[in-house]
C-alpha cells in the first residue's frame, strides 16, 4: 500500500509535534476499563483477508511494515463499529527494549511488551490511502496486545524475514502471509474510540479498534524485532529499533465503547 508517502517522513524519535496542532483525539491513550460504555449495537468485525495480496516487507526507520497490495477490495475489514468497508494496507509493531513495556495503548495502565497494528483505510469514501489519511472517518486500525509465552507459530515466516530488513529503508519480497493469523482466537471483544494515527502525520483519522484478548509470541521472536535497527546501512552509528511507541495522549472527554459487558 501507499502508506510510505505517510511514513517515510519519520526519523526514529521523529521531531514532529509531540500534538498535532489542536489535537482533542489523540491516539495513543490509556483505556479505563470501568470508565468504558456498553454499546449493545456494536456487531461483530468481520475480516476477510486474502493472503494472496501481501506483498513486501519495509523497515520505514521506526518499524517494519509487511504491506498489501490494496489496489482492490481483496483484504477488507467490515462491521464492529464500521459503517462502510476498509481495506488492509499494512501490519506492523511497536515494541520496548525490554519486555516490561512496549506497547501504546495500556489497559488500566497496564503495559504490553508489545502492540500489533493493522492498518486499514474507507475503500468506499475514499479512492486511496493518502486520502483517507486526511480525513475524520478515513481508516480504521485494529490493535492487538502481544504477551510473551508461547512461540507464535504464524508470526515466525514473519520473524524468519526479518533480518532481511534490518537497516532502515531496506525492502524485501514477503508473499502469502495471513494477517488474520495474528488476530486473538476472540474478535467480539474489543474497546472502540475515535483517535489518530501515534506517528506523523498524526492526522484524527483514526477509529481504533482494541481487543481485549491478547495473543503471545515467545522471548525469542520479540529478540528478533529487537535486532532491527532505525539507522540505515550508510550510518555509522547503528541504534537498534526499540521503544518505537508514541507516549500516551489526553483523552478530552472521548468515551471509550465496548462490545462486550
Ligand atoms: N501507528 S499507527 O497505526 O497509528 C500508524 N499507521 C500509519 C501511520 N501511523
Ligand atoms: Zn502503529
Amino acid at each position: 500500500c501507499s502508506s510510505k508517502y505517510v511514513l517515510s517522513a519519520l526519523h526514529p524519535m521523529w521531531q514532529g509535534p509531540l500534538v498535532a496542532p489542536g489535537g482533542n483525539r489523540q491516539s495513543p491513550i490509556d483505556i479505563r476499563v470501568r470508565k468504558s460504555v456498553f454499546d449493545p449495537h456494536l456487531k461483530p468485525l468481520t475480516p476477510d483477508y486474502d493472503p494472496g495480496t501481501c506483498s513486501q516487507i519495509w523497515n520505514n526507520g521506526y518499524s517494519f511494515l509487511v504491506e498489501y497490495d490494496d489496489t482492490t477490495d481483496k483484504s477488507i475489514l467490515k462491521g464492529g463499529p464500521l459503517e462502510d468497508n476498509f481495506r488492509l494496507c499494512q501490519f506492523h509493531f511497536h515494541w520496548g527494549e525490554s519486555n516490561a513495556w512496549g506497547s501504546e495503548h495500556t489497559v488500566d495502565r497496564r503495559l504490553f511488551p508489545a502492540e500489533l497494528h493493522m492498518v486499514h483505510w474507507n475503500s468506499n469514501k475514499y479512492r486511496r490511502f493518502e486520502e483517507a489519511v486526511m480525513e475524520e472517518n478515513g481508516l480504521a486500525v485494529i490493535g492487538v496486545f502481544l504477551k510473551i509465552g508461547k512461540r507464535h507459530e504464524g508470526l515466525q515466516k514473519l520473524v524468519d524475514a526479518l533480518p532481511a530488513v534490518r537497516h532502515k529503508d531496506s525492502v524485501v519480497e514477503f508473499t502469502r502471509f495471513d494477517p488474520a493469523c495474528l488476530l486473538p482466537a476472540n474478535i467480539d471483544d474489543y474497546w472502540t474510540y475515535a483517535g489518530s494515527l501515534t506517528t506523523p502525520p498524526l492526522t484524527e483519522a483514526v477509529t481504533w479498534i482494541i481487543m481485549k484478548q491478547h495473543i503471545e509470541v515467545s522471548h525469542d521472536q520479540l529478540a528478533v524485532f529487537r535486532s532491527l535497527l532505525f539507522t540505515s546501512a550508510e550510518e555509522e552509528v547503528q541504534k537498534s529499533m526499540v521503544n518505537n511507541f508514541r507516549v500516551q495522549q489526553p483523552l478530552r472527554g472521548r468515551t471509550v465503547r465496548s462490545s462486550f459487558t
